[in-house]
């Protein structure tokens, strides 16, 4: 079987990021790409001028075109704007049962524009957080999850359990924000803690990280690999991914989908 993998995100005219970035991912690591589109935005490397959410129902109504005719072994979740979306999809996802589902708890562009409005955190948390088998907040994220300020690791793990408690069968809290050597990931599944590190990469083009780490774990979801080596594949994605970045545009590049690909000489 083709694995596929389907993408419930917005749009980023620039590329780098959203539905645009996880299709890329999809296609370099072996999974057929699927998309349901929650908002259109005018976007580049510079920053987000426009946003244009779509009715929920449209929403709804893509997740069901594709999953009752070709199917979806495993699903992600980006920039979903609004409260009304999250109940659309958290339905859908529920009523398809999509089982592997990846959410990425998508909030504020890195220019620091608004991608979901600060009253829908509570339906993420309530409607869909139950439904994940993993969440994947950076750190910002899961502060506004959690109400907890995260500082140190031990922030990170005690954030990672209250989003588990939350009823995700699993997180990782991304330390992509931080300013140490590494980049340190913490991952949590209810049993086991596990830190994913790499070296960090001293580059201001990591536009759309978050979404291509996200994708890439969705992919290896499709393909069949456990939890834990999804997350790991992931890692090294996107860590080539930052390492090879692009510097295209003004502000931050968009990092490069095809340097893992090309390294691992797969
Ligand atoms: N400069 C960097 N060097 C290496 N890895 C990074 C860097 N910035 C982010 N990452 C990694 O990219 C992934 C996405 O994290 P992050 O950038 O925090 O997400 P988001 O885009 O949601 O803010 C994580 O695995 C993180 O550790
Ligand atoms: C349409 C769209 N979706 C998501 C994002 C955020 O992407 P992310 O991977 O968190 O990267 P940054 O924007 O923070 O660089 C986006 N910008 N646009």
């Amino acid at each position: 079987m083709v694995p596929r993998a389907l993408t419930i995100a917005g749009s980023d005219s620039g590329g780098g990021a959203g539905i645009q970035a996880d299709l890329k991912t999809f296609q370099e690591l072996g999974a057929f790409g699927m998309t349901a589109l929650t908002a259109v935005t005018a976007q580049n490397t510079l920053g987000v001028s426009g946003v244009w959410p779509l009715p929920p129902d449209a929403v709804a109504k893509q997740i069901e075109a594709v999953a009752t005719d070709i199917g979806v072994d495993a699903a992600k979740t980006g920039m979903l704007f609004d409260s009304a979306i999250i109940e659309a999809v958290a339905e859908a996802v529920r009523r398809h049962g999509i089982e592997k589902l990846v959410v990425d708890p998508v909030m504020i562009a890195k220019g620091g524009a608004p991608l979901l409005k600060a009253d829908a955190v509570e339906a993420l948390r309530r409607r869909l957080l139950p439904q994940a088998l993993l969440v994947t907040p950076n750190i910002p994220e899961a502060e506004a999850l959690t109400g907890l300020a995260i500082r140190t690791r031990a922030d990170m793990e005690k954030a990672a359990r209250a989003i588990v408690a939350m009823g995700a069968k699993a997180v990782v809290v991304k330390g992509g924000h931080g300013d140490g050597e590494t980049a340190d990931d913490l991952f949590y599944d209810g049993a086991r803690v596990e830190v994913l590190s790499a070296p960090r990469v001293a580059t201001r083009n990591t536009h759309g990280t978050g979404c291509t780490f996200s994708a890439a774990v969705t992919a290896a979801l499709a393909k069949g690999e456990d939890l834990l080596d999804a997350v790991r594949i992931g890692k090294a994605f996107i860590t080539a991914a930052i390492r090879e970045a692009l510097n295209l545009g003004g502000g931050h590049g968009p990092t490069n989908h095809w340097a893992y690909r090309t390294k691992s000489g797969s």
